[in-house]
């Protein structure tokens, strides 16, 4: 694990969570994307090292629609930024963690992304995520290049 890479704040409105945000941290966001595969739409704000990305659902079935059906509007994951998302699947798996999906997948911010399971770590959602490589040289990340856990 090399740093937390993100807080996950699930919001109700991006729009109206935005201003609040920029107010909060005197900046504006600089960054908004779509994640179709996960049912959201993000929004990122810097903090010196780190950065705030707010999630809004964009489905009824999203992952952040569910959670604020539940829990309300509030933190809903912590991403940890890792050298090899896949070696450290497979370290986590040893140690006994529920990973959520086998592979990883593409995240928001050019990041490839997996999640372990909230009852794996006291209550909270675990993102890990991976730059992605832009050299010629980078692994190429089709499905066919990773072998299940
Ligand atoms: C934008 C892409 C990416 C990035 O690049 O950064 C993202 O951040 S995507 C973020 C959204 N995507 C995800 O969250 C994917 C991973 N999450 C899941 O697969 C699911 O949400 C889940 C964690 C497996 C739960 O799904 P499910 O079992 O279908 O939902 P339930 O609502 O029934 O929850 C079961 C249980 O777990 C509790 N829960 C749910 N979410 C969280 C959470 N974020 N933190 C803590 N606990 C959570 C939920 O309250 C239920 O508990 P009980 O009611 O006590 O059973
Ligand atoms: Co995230």
């Amino acid at each position: 694990m090399k740093n937390i890479e993100h807080i996950g704040i699930a919001v109700k409105d991006l729009e109206a969570a935005n201003e609040v945000y920029s107010k909060l941290l005197c900046t504006e966001s600089y960054k908004s994307e779509k994640v179709r595969s996960e049912g959201v739409e993000t929004s990122f704000f810097k903090v010196g090292l780190n950065k705030i990305e707010l999630l809004a659902a964009t489905s009824e079935d999203s992952p952040i629609a569910k959670f604020i059906e539940k829990r309300g509007e509030g933190i809903h994951h912590i991403a940890f930024e890792v050298e090899d998302i896949r070696a450290e699947m497979k370290r986590l798996k040893e140690e006994g963690f529920e990973l959520i999906s086998k592979r990883p997948k593409k995240g928001a911010d050019n990041k490839l992304v997996a999640f372990l399971h909230p009852k794996s770590a006291n209550g909270v959602l675990v993102e890990l995520c991976q730059e992605i490589l832009e050299d010629e040289n980078a692994i190429p990340i089709g499905d066919e290049v990773w072998e299940d856990l």
